[in-house]
């Protein structure tokens, strides 16, 4: 049985291509689920080469949580893996309760880790528990696929894997008995005021019951709800690029053409707005809620600028464009660049490319005799002559003409050559420093989403 779960995890860090080089780091509460996989992490990590560490997150809930800290550290201590304990305070009266706080909470320590993968020590019964658990929600089919043994990240957060997910409970206490391991017991997981506690004491073991394979099944179910779930995700990809905005651009991620969002149908938009959240790494909201999104979305109709938060997220659209943007309270910070062409700049959640374009944009001459090209926050007195023949406008007009609502004002970049004002993001460049036609010009572009 012990050579069972080392061939297991081996195959599933096979398929996540983990070899010399990889950065893998075992979620460690000092559990016996995560014990073994430690244990089983120890053993395969001479022959595929892989950096391991491990990392132990103290919520500080139970009387015991020194002490669990404690034995991780002297366990890794004593197998020569890397150890970082992180403390965190879970709030309490949080909306997804205690555990649910502390579950966010370890997995942003998760993100934060310096690695390629998060190992976590989940096995089938886990899986099946969270099966029932969401299904008993009434959650959708992403929500049914539970968890998965890869599960890659966006936004270079590191990834999670499950090497044990397909071994069942009592494989895992067999390993822990024959290799001799010690664990600690959280104290919380036998209580039954917690939902997923009584799934697993009493719901689970009675269903089992009647149906003796009910877990494996729910693991297979699991499978299939995955499948449908990528099937979605395919879809939402086609419709991204569909409705996709500037067609020039030349990073994956785009803004949207807002006409093109309000012709999708709304479970269509639903959707791609679902498969954008999750690859900004955040956890879905409630249908409810993004349908009520969605809702107000179509009754702002094709014109008047739109900002609504999603969760960790900020839903806008403005004139065409629409896209979401992490939820950001800082300004976003000024920068200097030698002024090549070519040059992509983050901008707050976004960013903004200097594109070489014949005739168009800012006559490139400025650039090359430049000392200073800055990309800036607005400055005080700004004033801009928009238009040959006409007068130079203040900032506040420009952006009522602009239909520029007052949220984005404050962050729209603002590029400077040697202290002058050149151009703004969302208004354009000043025809003193316009290029003529002919000449070889640079043409700046803002995209507020990242
Ligand atoms: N305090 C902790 N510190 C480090 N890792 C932890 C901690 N608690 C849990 N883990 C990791 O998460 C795995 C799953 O733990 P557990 O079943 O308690 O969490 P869950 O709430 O069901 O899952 P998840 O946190 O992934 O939603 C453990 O096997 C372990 O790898």
């Amino acid at each position: 049985m012990v050579v069972d779960l080392r061939a297991l995890a081996a195959e599933v860090l096979h398929r996540a291509a983990v070899g010399p080089g990889t950065r893998v780091c075992c979620a460690l509460s000092g559990g016996m689920d995560s014990i073994v996989l430690l244990d089983v992490l120890c053993a395969l990590q001479p022959s595929l080469g892989f950096q391991l560490s491990a990392v132990h997150v103290h919520h500080g809930l139970s009387p015991n949580a020194d002490d669990w800290l404690a034995f991780c550290e002297r366990v890794c201590a004593a197998r020569g893996v890397a150890f970082q304990a992180v403390c965190v305070n879970v709030p309490a009266g949080d909306r997804d309760g205690l555990e649910g706080a502390a579950r966010r909470q370890r997995h942003a320590v998760f993100d934060r880790q310096d690695c390629d993968w998060i190992a976590l020590g989940h096995h089938r019964d886990d899986q099946a528990e969270t099966v029932l658990f969401r299904l008993f929600r009434g959650t959708g089919v992403r929500g049914a696929a539970a968890m998965a043994e890869i599960d890659a990240r966006p936004l270079r957060q590191p990834g999670r894997l499950r090497p044990l997910l397909a071994a069942g409970r009592p494989q895992l206490v067999e390993h822990a008995h024959v290799a001799g391991l010690s664990w600690v017991d959280d104290e919380s997981n036998a209580d039954c005021r917690f939902a997923r506690n009584r799934i697993r004491h009493r719901i689970l073991p009675e269903i089992e019951q009647a149906f003796p394979a009910a877990s494996v099944s729910l693991g297979r179910a699991a499978a299939h709800f995955r499948e449908a779930a990528g099937l979605l995700d395919d879809l939402a990809e086609l419709d991204a690029c569909a409705c996709r905005g500037d067609p020039n651009l030349d990073d994956g991620v785009r803004g949207w053409r807002r006409s093109a969002l309000l012709a999708l149908t709304d479970s269509r938009l639903l959707n791609l707005l679902m498969w954008q959240i999750q690859r900004h790494g955040m956890l879905p909201l409630s249908t409810a809620r993004m349908l009520e999104a969605v809702r107000q979305f179509r009754e702002v109709g094709e014109q008047r600028p739109f900002r609504l938060p999603l969760g960790g997220l900020v839903w806008h659209a403005y004139r065409d464009q629409a896209w979401l943007e992490a939820l950001v309270s800082d300004l976003p910070v000024p920068q200097s660049w030698q002024g090549l062409p070519g040059a992509h700049l983050p901008w707050g959640g976004g960013h903004v490319v200097f594109k070489r374009a014949q005739g168009q944009g800012i006559d490139e001459r400025h650039f090359l005799a430049a000392n200073e090209c800055r990309l800036d926050l607005r400055p005080p007195g700004l004033r801009l002559q928009p238009a040959a023949g006409r007068p130079r406008r203040s900032f506040k007009n420009l952006c009522q003409e602009a239909a520029i609502p007052d949220w984005l004002r404050a962050r729209l970049p603002v590029l400077t050559i040697d202290g002058q004002v050149v151009w703004v993001g969302g208004i354009g460049a000043d025809q003193g420093f316009a290029c003529p036609p002919g000449r070889a010009g640079v043409l700046p572009v803002w995209h507020a989403q990242a």
